[in-house]
């Protein structure tokens, strides 16, 4: 297979899209790794299985419809396999392996078929210290934008995934691309305070486009670099309650699609408005362990 990513939201030919079958029990509190996982966990609200499957059968019909290769990761019995963006991710047409949360780490093996067709050459595997999840890092032209966590306390944040030293390694990989990494805001147990990774705060759209949350940065003038790439007229301001509800992580099919979730009315609306069309899914189940549709979505090839 010969990768090929460039951006966020050129058209879509081929995608890895988690799944949700033997998922596990739910997790006990101290297994938990994420603020609003553990919210529902306390409210005996987490998620069942069964919707979850059905929620990602939706979004898998909607890609097979726009003619979007869907491939799926194998079955591990017992284990959550939902968040296939975290796992690796591309840049121009190498594969990242990303260094994820240990409780996380098994999840690679389930893509070994894909991983088996990329050239060797192609496939990077970064030093043990360089933490990174997918979800954190978003090739946009020129620009390489990566979220992460600089404070001394990093390690005291399980929801803390990338390092300093993978902003530094991504540089070192891709020295003609400008690295540019967020300073984001981490929160063990409050998820309106938690940007648990830059699509979690922030998502380029359309052909000039962008969603973001102001909170998610730690850093204001890192906040006003990514709105005045965009121009301010061209970004939607989220709340942190759009934010909760991950309204930044819908998922682009093209710059002209995106997949987004039905309850979204306020950010769909502002969509539509900018001439993108809108697929809608209900994904309030999985949404409730916080990731959303570009946290489930690893793409392998865009145009
Ligand atoms: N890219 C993302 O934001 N992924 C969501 C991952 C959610 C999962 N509960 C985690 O904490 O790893």
């Amino acid at each position: 297979m010969k990768l090929h990513i460039n951006n966020e939201t050129s058209k879509l030919k081929s995608v890895i899209l988690g799944v949700a079958n033997s998922n596990g029990p739910q997790p006990k509190l101290e297994e938990a790794y994420d603020p609003k996982s553990i919210k529902h966990i306390k409210e005996g609200t987490y998620p069942e299985e069964s919707d979850m499957i059905e929620e990602l059968e939706e979004v898998a019909s909607i890609l097979k419809k726009h003619n979007v290769e869907v491939l799926r990761p194998r079955i591990i019995e017992n284990y959550n396999q939902i968040f296939s963006r975290d796992i690796g991710f591309v840049i121009e047409d190498k594969f990242i392996r990303a260094n994820i949360l240990p409780d996380r780490e098994k999840e690679i093996k389930a893509i070994d078929f894909v991983l088996e067709t990329i050239d060797p050459d192609k496939k990077i595997k970064l030093p043990d210290n360089c933490h990174v999840e997918g979800g954190d890092v978003m090739p946009y032209g020129d620009f390489i934008l990566v979220g992460t966590y600089r404070g001394e306390d990093y390690a005291d944040y399980i929801t803390a995934r990338t390092n300093v030293e993978a902003v530094e390694e991504l540089q070192r990989l891709f020295p003609h691309k400008t690295v540019k990494s967020f300073n984001l805001r981490k929160s063990n147990t409050d998820p309106k305070a938690n940007a648990l990774h830059l699509d979690c705060c922030f998502q380029p759209v359309g052909d000039k486009y962008a969603i973001i949350h102001r909170n998610g940065f730690l850093e204001e003038e890192e906040y006003e670099w990514l709105v005045s790439l965009f121009g301010k007229e061209n970004v939607l301001e989220i709340d942190s309650q759009e934010m909760f509800d991950m309204n930044s992580n819908i998922f682009s099919i093209s710059e002209s699609l995106v997949i987004s979730d039905v309850h979204f009315t306020r950010l769909n609306d502002w969509l539509r408005s900018k001439g993108i069309q809108v697929e809608t899914v209900n994904y309030r189940e999985i949404a409730k362990q916080e990731g959303l549709l570009r946290c489930s979505t690893l793409p392998l090839i865009r145009e």
